[in-house]
Parts: structure tokens; C-alpha cells; sequence
């Protein structure tokens, strides 16, 4: 008879940080959904035995996700750093801008015209769309280090990431890339020349998105910095020279 009405154990309750290594069947369960902990013993069991199934890897990702936040001006070099982050360190590269390009291309989105509009004029798109598509990728890589590329760039990206993502996460630094303005412009302008195919490497969008820059993001990484947890990196030399400092740092926070 389905009579006991087992309440989950605190290890399988708190399954919120594992959630990227779930199968898709268990995102619905008893086992995912905290406002429903109970469930017959049936199930219970029968959950219970299929979680041990992926019990390793649970272990492994059960700890907080760590986060290193990459900030700088449009064309600074994130982009390029985070590659060799990636390479050299074990973490999984997530460009708000590229889930934004990917959601806007993406068949069937409710959003594709209003990401558009706003990448185009240089616009922060609201931190709802952007927080999810950000908790998705974080949940469906698997990996528990992440560089968040180009986010959060305005205090509603900052308060939205606060209110869905901090307890969930742990915030390492924020990584900023510290770069003139005209530099920022050739960049952006040779990479549009280069073949980006980016709506916003030309100079109508990137005057936009500078002032943007200048007026929202500033003070989020200002914000941060009076918190003592901006790494400012001087982006102005070559990109292997800039990585060099870059390593210095994840080295020095404990990274290897
Ligand atoms: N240190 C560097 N020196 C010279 N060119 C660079 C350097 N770093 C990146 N670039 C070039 O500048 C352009 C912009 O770089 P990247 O895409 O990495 O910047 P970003 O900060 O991610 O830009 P955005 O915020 O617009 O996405 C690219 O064409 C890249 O090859
Ligand atoms: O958190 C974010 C990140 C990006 N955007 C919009 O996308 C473009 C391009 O971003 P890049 O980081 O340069 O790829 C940016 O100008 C914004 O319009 C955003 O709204 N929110």
C-alpha cells in the first residue's frame, strides 16, 4: 500500500547545486523540487535507487559552482581571455552576449526580436532573459567552474543575479579588463572588418554601446571593486602578454 510518507533526506533533499548532473527525468521529480519533499515510499525507493546510479558525480558537483565574473568595455578582450582561461584552467566559458546572439537565432524565441533591438542599439536586455539562459547553460555543462563573460553590466543585471543566483554560486572576483576607449573601438571595428557578422561592430552601435559602458556597467564594477573583489588586468599589451597577468591571478586565487 502507498501509505508511508517518507520525507527525503537532507542529502537527496538538497539536490539544487547537483541539478546539472540530474537526468532529464529527475528535474520534475520529488527529488528536484524542494516545495514537494515528500513522496510514497515507493517512489522514494525507487528514486533513492536510481539516484545512487549517478551518486559519483552528485559528490563531485555538490559543492557551490564557483563564478569568476569578466567585465570590460565592449572589444577590451574578454572574449580572447576567456579562451585561454579555458585552455589553461578548467572552466566553462559562458558569454552572456553569445546565449543572448544564440536565444535572438534560436527558432520559435519569444525574444529574438527584443534581444535584437537591444544588442543593436547597445541596449542591456533585462536581466530575466538573461539570468535564465545563464542558469541553463550553467546546469546543462555539468562543469562547477564558470566564467560569466560580459555580466553583470547594470544594477538590474546585478539585483536580478542576486536575487536568482548568489545562493547558489560562489562568487570568486570579478576579472575586469582595463582598456582605453579608442582601443576598444579598433578592436570592435577590426573584428566587424574581419567578418564578426556582429549587428553591433560598427560605429553607430558601438558609440551606443560605450555609452552604455560608461553609464551602467562602470559603476557595477566600481561597485564591486569598493568590496574588494575586482582583479583589474591592464588590456592594452598583446593578448599573450595580458594573459600572462591573467594566469598570475587565477594562480594566486587558488586556481590550477
Ligand atoms: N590584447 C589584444 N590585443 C589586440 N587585439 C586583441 C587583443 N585581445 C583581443 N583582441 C582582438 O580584439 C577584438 C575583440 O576581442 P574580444 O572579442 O575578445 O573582446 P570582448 O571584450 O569579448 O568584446 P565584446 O565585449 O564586444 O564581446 C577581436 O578581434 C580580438 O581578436
Ligand atoms: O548581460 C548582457 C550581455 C550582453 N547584452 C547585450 O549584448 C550585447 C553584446 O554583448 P557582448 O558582451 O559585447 O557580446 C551588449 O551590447 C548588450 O546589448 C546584454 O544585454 N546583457
Amino acid at each position: 500500500m502507498w501509505r508511508a510518507i517518507t520525507r527525503i533526506p537532507k542529502t537527496l533533499d538538497s539536490l539544487g547545486q547537483g541539478v546539472a548532473v540530474l537526468p532529464q527525468q529527475f528535474q520534475h521529480s520529488q527529488l528536484y523540487n524542494n516545495n514537494h519533499n515528500i513522496c510514497s515510499k515507493t517512489n522514494y525507493l525507487s528514486l533513492h535507487n536510481q539516484a545512487s546510479l549517478i551518486r559519483p558525480k552528485y559528490r563531485m558537483s555538490s559543492a557551490k559552482p564557483k563564478v569568476v565574473f569578466v567585465l570590460g568595455g565592449p572589444g577590451a578582450g574578454k572574449g580572447t581571455q576567456c579562451s585561454k582561461i579555458v585552455e589553461r584552467f578548467q572552466f566553462e566559458h559562458l558569454s552572456a552576449g553569445d546565449l543572448l546572439r544564440e536565444e535572438r537565432s534560436r527558432e520559435g524565441s519569444e525574444y529574438g526580436q527584443l534581444i535584437e533591438e537591444y544588442i543593436r542599439n547597445g541596449k542591456i536586455v533585462p536581466v530575466e532573459v538573461t539570468c535564465s539562459l545563464l542558469e541553463n547553460a550553467m546546469k546543462n555543462s555539468g562543469k562547477s567552474r564558470f566564467l560569466i563573460d560580459g555580466f553583470p553590466r547594470n544594477q538590474d543585471n546585478l539585483d536580478g543575479w542576486n536575487r536568482q543566483m548568489s545562493d547558489k554560486t560562489e562568487m570568486q572576483f570579478v576579472l575586469f579588463f582595463d582598456c582605453a576607449e579608442d582601443v576598444c573601438v579598433k578592436r570592435c571595428l577590426g573584428r566587424g572588418q574581419s567578418g564578426s557578422g556582429r549587428s553591433d561592430d560598427n560605429m553607430e552601435s558601438l558609440k551606443k554601446r560605450i555609452q552604455t559602458y560608461n553609464n551602467d556597467s562602470l559603476p557595477i564594477i566600481k561597485y564591486f571593486e569598493n568590496a574588494g573583489q575586482v582583479k583589474r588586468i591592464d588590456a592594452s599589451p598583446d593578448a599573450d602578454k595580458v594573459f600572462q597577468e591573467v594566469e598570475r591571478v587565477f594562480l594566486a586565487n587558488g586556481f590550477q
